[in-house]
């Protein structure tokens, strides 16, 4: 939804022509443009129990979309992990691996992949886990990034307490597969809700809604008209990610300039640990001498001393387009946007806290697999 609006394409998937937003090329990075003029997204949708994607099957974007980019079936994950890796109906696991090859084939230079999923549902942890591993089966060579939720341990954030379960059990099983993950918690992102747009209570849309506002500015430079496209999948990538495991920045965002690490969408301590690399993402009308502030700031204020082992690569890039939310949003037509991605050990806060949660409850793990009839090596 928020790509669309972007790129002013109506719920039809037909080019609006308003020319509101002369910013946005409405080029076809993420949409592909059939006979008729009608453009539709380069996606697909996926979840074994059909309500979700039932959501968007009857909702107002249901004629953006081709029925076979919606799949579901009418299975539960029951929040399991092990159910969502080896249990799910091969048919509609065959099925998600055709529509991914032919959104691949539908693409003249097919960059990566972007993948949004949760680690703490048996869904996205076990079949995002196992459709990953497709990807990178499939397409070795192109960029996987992911945005995955990451349970908000210690707090009422988390829907289930086998959450830690399947955020460990998944994170361990794409360890190899993802090239850049986005660890978002819930709880992290209704803090930047209530510190700065006074809402205390934040719906899943407006979570989403902040999630795509920052994630939108990770392909902005490939689909703005004017842009040079500098910054895509792979710079990204080579600019965050030094070595291959350590591949999970700290998002941030904010719709100010003085980005300060208040728009962090994962509750920890970034002045604790090494900051291995940064890139600021920003939008909007933002000036180069706001943007080196930020820098310094960061630099002063959040970047612990750097030992002689740490490798510090700071990134700026900037792109024209001014973010464009939901006409309710309260985000309240901001003039520019920033997305600050940093690779910095900080984040094993939180991998450690799931991981203490899930070996605190090891002796129920083997019942938690054996109940499902698998039991992971
Ligand atoms: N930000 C955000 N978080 C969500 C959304 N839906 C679910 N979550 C979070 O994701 C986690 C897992 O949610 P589920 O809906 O159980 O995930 P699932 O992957 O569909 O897994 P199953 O329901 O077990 O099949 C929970 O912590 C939810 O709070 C959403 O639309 N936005």
């Amino acid at each position: 939804m928020s790509y669309s609006r972007e790129e002013d394409i109506g719920p039809d998937g037909q080019d609006n022509d308003s020319n509101r937003y002369p910013d946005y090329s409405r080029n076809t990075t993420l949409f592909s443009k059939g006979e008729s003029g009608k453009y539709v997204p380069r996606s697909i949708f996926i979840d074994p129990d059909a309500s979700s994607v039932d959501e968007i099957r009857n909702g107002a974007l249901k004629s953006l979309f081709s029925p076979e980019q919606l799949l579901s079936g009418n299975e539960s994950t029951s929040n399991n992990y092990a159910h969502g890796y080896h249990g799910i109906d091969k048919q509609l696991v065959n099925s998600a691996r055709d529509q991914l090859r032919r959104a691949a084939e539908d693409c003249s230079n097919l960059q990566g992949f972007l993948v949004f999923r949760s680690l703490g549902g048996g869904t996205g942890s076990g079949l995002g886990a196992l459709l990953t591993e497709t990807i990178a089966e499939y397409f070795p060579k192109k960029a996987k990034f992911e945005v995955a939720i990451h349970p908000s341990l210690g707090d009422s954030g988390s829907t289930s307490n086998s959450e830690s379960y399947n955020a460990v059990l998944s994170t361990h099983r794409t360890l190899e597969n993802s090239d850049c993950s986005f660890l978002v918690e819930n709880s992290a992102v209704a803090g930047i809700f209530k510190r700065n747009l006074d809402v205390a209570h934040p719906s899943y849309k407006d979570l989403n809604e902040a999630i795509a506002q920052a994630i939108s500015l990770v392909t902005l430079d490939m689909r703005l008209s004017g842009s040079g496209g500098m910054v895509d999948f792979d710079v990204l990538q080579s600019s965050l990610v030094p070595s291959p495991r350590l591949h999970y920045p700290l998002l941030s965002h904010g719709s100010f300039i003085r980005f300060d690490g208040s728009g962090q969408m994962l509750d920890c301590d970034a002045t604790q640990g090494k900051r291995l690399a940064t890139a600021l993402l920003y939008r909007g009308d933002a000036v180069p001498k706001d943007a080196h502030s930020s820098l310094n700031l960061i630099q002063r204020k959040l970047v612990s001393p750097l030992d002689e082992r740490g490798i510090a690569a700071l990134q700026l890039s900037f792109a024209g387009g001014a973010p464009i939310p939901f006409p309710d949003s309260p985000w309240r037509s901001p003039r520019q946007g920033v997305t600050g991605l940093s690779n910095t050990t900080a984040i094993c806060q939180n991998v450690w806290q799931a991981f203490d949660s899930f070996s605190s409850k090891v002796e129920e793990i083997s019942d938690f697999g054996l109940k499902m009839g698998h039991v992971e090596g």
